[in-house]
Order: structure tokens, then C-alpha cells, then sequence
């Protein structure tokens, strides 16, 4: 099922991403073309893009409360390359991406504890 704007609020998981965006490669032949590199240059096209959101705009407040509709669109989609691209550059690797993230979040606890004084 493809949906082009949000339809609920409900959970979505790095798996599902992951399954809809391996179809949508597949289904238009361009698995081929998604080697590791590729995938990775593309994110960095990416996480550029995004920047360019932010350049120039000085110190930005949280929730954005001075954005227009249209930049925080602009801001999802951009975002959303970025989760995209990563997600299929985890998989290509052979990576799961939740699970090394969750494992990676237990290392930074114990990298950095409480400072409990
Ligand atoms: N070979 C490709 C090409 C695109 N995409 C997907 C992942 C991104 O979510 C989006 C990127 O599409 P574009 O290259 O058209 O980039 P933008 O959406 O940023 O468009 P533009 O660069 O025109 O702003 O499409 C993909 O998975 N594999």
C-alpha cells in the first residue's frame, strides 16, 4: 500500500521502512544500482540538503514556532531522505540498524554514567 502523507500517528518500524524501500528499489530495478557506497554518497547528498535547511538561519528554537508549514515539510522530507538512505545502507551492510542502535545507546550508558554527587 502506497501513501504519499501520514494517514495515523501509529508506531512505525525500522523494519517496515526497510521492507517498503527494499520493494520500491525492486520494483523499479534499481537494487542494482544500492551498493554500500552508492547508499552512502547518496546519504551524504542527503544529510547536505538538510543542512542547507538550517544555513544561514542563526540559532534556531526548539519545535520551530517561527516556521512556516512549508519549511517544516520541506524539513520532513529532507529528515526523512536521510532516515531512508541510511535504513537501505544498514541493510546492504547486513546490518540491524534497531538493534545496533539500542546496543550502541548501553554502550554510551556505561561510557558516560550518572554522575550522581
Ligand atoms: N536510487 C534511489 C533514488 C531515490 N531513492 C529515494 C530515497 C530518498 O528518499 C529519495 C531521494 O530522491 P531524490 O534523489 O529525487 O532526492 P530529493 O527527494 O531530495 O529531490 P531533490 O534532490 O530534487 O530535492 O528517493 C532511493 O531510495 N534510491
Amino acid at each position: 500500500m502506497e501513501c504519499s502523507r501520514r494517514s495515523s500517528s501509529r508506531d512505525v518500524s525500522l523494519k517496515e521502512l526497510s521492507r517498503r524501500l527494499a520493494e520500491f528499489a525492486e520494483d523499479r530495478g534499481w537494487a542494482q544500482y544500492h551498493s554500500p557506497r552508492n547508499l552512502l554518497l547518496a546519504l551524504v547528498g542527503e544529510v547536505g540538503e538538510l543542512s542547507e535547511i538550517f544555513q544561514w538561519k542563526g540559532e534556531v528554537e526548539k519545535g520551530l514556532p517561527n516556521w512556516s508549514s512549508e519549511e517544516k515539510e520541506h524539513l520532513e522530507e529532507e529528515v526523512s531522505d536521510v532516515l531512508l538512505y541510511l535504513v537501505q545502507l544498514a541493510d546492504v551492510c547486513g546490518l540491524d540498524l534497531g538493534q545496533a542502535a539500542l546496543s550502541k545507546i548501553l554502550k554510551n550508558a556505561k561510557k558516560y554514567p550518572l554522575n550522581n554527587n
